[in-house]
């Protein structure tokens, strides 16, 4: 004898698991994209990883932010038993698809590996003049650099020293450092960035499967190239580039005739290149102007962003899931 839960589940072909923080859940306003959802015929379900996937199931695709459970299992055995049991549930269940798959996220946890495919990405459009920024990773203590090994990587100051691990909350902090004098606040394993002037306007490229919307936000302001004897700024860049940040770090000190902003073309073909390079299809790029040189400059990737400032997101999400459920359908 079926249930009342267990009919509607088979009834239901398009089953929608959702796996995210609670604090995820809310910033996404997730209940009211599930009320959206069911209008079209597609039921999302809250999975809760404190309970086996397998009664919660089945799903036709699992949307997801694991990045942050991956990040807090490298220290805790509760998040490690968390992320065991999405493995197992994933492995047994091959025909679901996750959204995004996990060894395409996992490798944007970390800036080495972010940097090194937005280095590539600089070969593959070079077309296009985008660039990203000269950076350096630094591994451990050793790895300290001598101004000229500064200068052979050819970064400049100011520097921008960020954490290796590229998302979760300690991955915000940073740091602006203007001489090698100030070394002694690079804390490894890190990375050295140059620091690009643009006129303190961030662009940020919010891509959902083959849509992409970009949102203009506050930016680091403009600083004096090289090397200066000033002290170290340390800042969260959540305090700098969200729609409502505004601070002495985000105001020009001086007025500078507006950038053009990216063009469409070069946004579309590097979402493009990206998207091919990482098989992903819910991505954060963060772009910037470079002042001096009008260069288009990739200075980030994130997993699976807010999406704030994008009317279109519940919309172009759910298209994205029908789009999968249908390719499902059609084999
Ligand atoms: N190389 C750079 N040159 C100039 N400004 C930069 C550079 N890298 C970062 N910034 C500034 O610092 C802010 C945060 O940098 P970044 O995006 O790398 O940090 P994050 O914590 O990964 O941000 P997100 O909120 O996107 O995850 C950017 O929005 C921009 O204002
Ligand atoms: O996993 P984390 O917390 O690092 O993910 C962040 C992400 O790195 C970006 O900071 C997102 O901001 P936007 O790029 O502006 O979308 C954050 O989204 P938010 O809605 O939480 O601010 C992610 O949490
Ligand atoms: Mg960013």
């Amino acid at each position: 004898m079926l249930t009342h839960t267990q009919i509607p589940r088979l009834m239901s072909l398009r089953r929608v698991g959702f796996c995210l923080s609670d604090k995820k859940r809310k910033r996404m306003n997730l209940d009211a994209f599930a009320n959206f959802c069911a209008l079209h015929g597609v039921e999302v379900v809250m999975i809760d990883l404190t309970q086996p996937l397998a009664l919660q199931g089945p799903f036709n695709v699992i949307v997801h932010k694991m990045s942050d459970i991956i990040v807090e299992a490298e220290h805790n055995r509760q998040s490690q038993q968390l992320l065991a049991n999405f493995q197992s549930y994933v492995s047994a269940h091959p025909s679901t698809v996750l959204l995004d798959p996990l060894p395409a996220m996992t490798q944007l946890l970390d800036r080495f590996a972010t940097y090194r495919i937005m280095s590539k990405l600089e070969n593959s459009l070079q077309d296009w003049r985008i660039c990203s920024p000269p950076y350096l990773e630094i591994h451990n203590e050793s790895d300290l650099v001598s101004k000229q090994t500064l200068m052979a990587q050819s970064l400049s100051f100011p520097l921008l020293c960020k954490t290796r691990v590229a998302h979760g909350s300690l991955s915000h902090e940073m740091s602006l450092i203007f001489s090698a004098d100030s070394f002694a606040d690079v804390h490894p394993p890190c990375v050295l960035q140059s620091f690009i002037n643009h006129g303190a306007v961030l662009h940020k490229v919010f891509v959902i499967g083959d849509k992409h919307f970009c949102v203009e936000r506050p930016s680091l302001k403009n600083f004096p190239s090289g090397p200066c004897d000033r002290k170290t700024i340390f800042f969260n860049s959540h305090q700098v580039s969200k729609p409502e940040s505004s601070s002495n770090l985000t105001a020009l000190d001086e007025q500078m005739p507006c950038l053009p902003p990216p063009s469409s073309q070069a946004i579309e073909a590097l979402v493009k290149e990206l998207r091919a390079q990482l098989g992903m299809a819910l991505l954060g790029v963060d772009v910037i102007i470079n002042s001096h040189t009008h260069t288009l400059t990739i200075i980030d990737i994130n997993i699976f962003p807010g999406y704030e400032g994008v009317p279109e997101f519940f919309s172009s999400l759910l298209s994205l899931i029908q789009s999968v459920l249908d390719q499902q359908t059609s084999g």
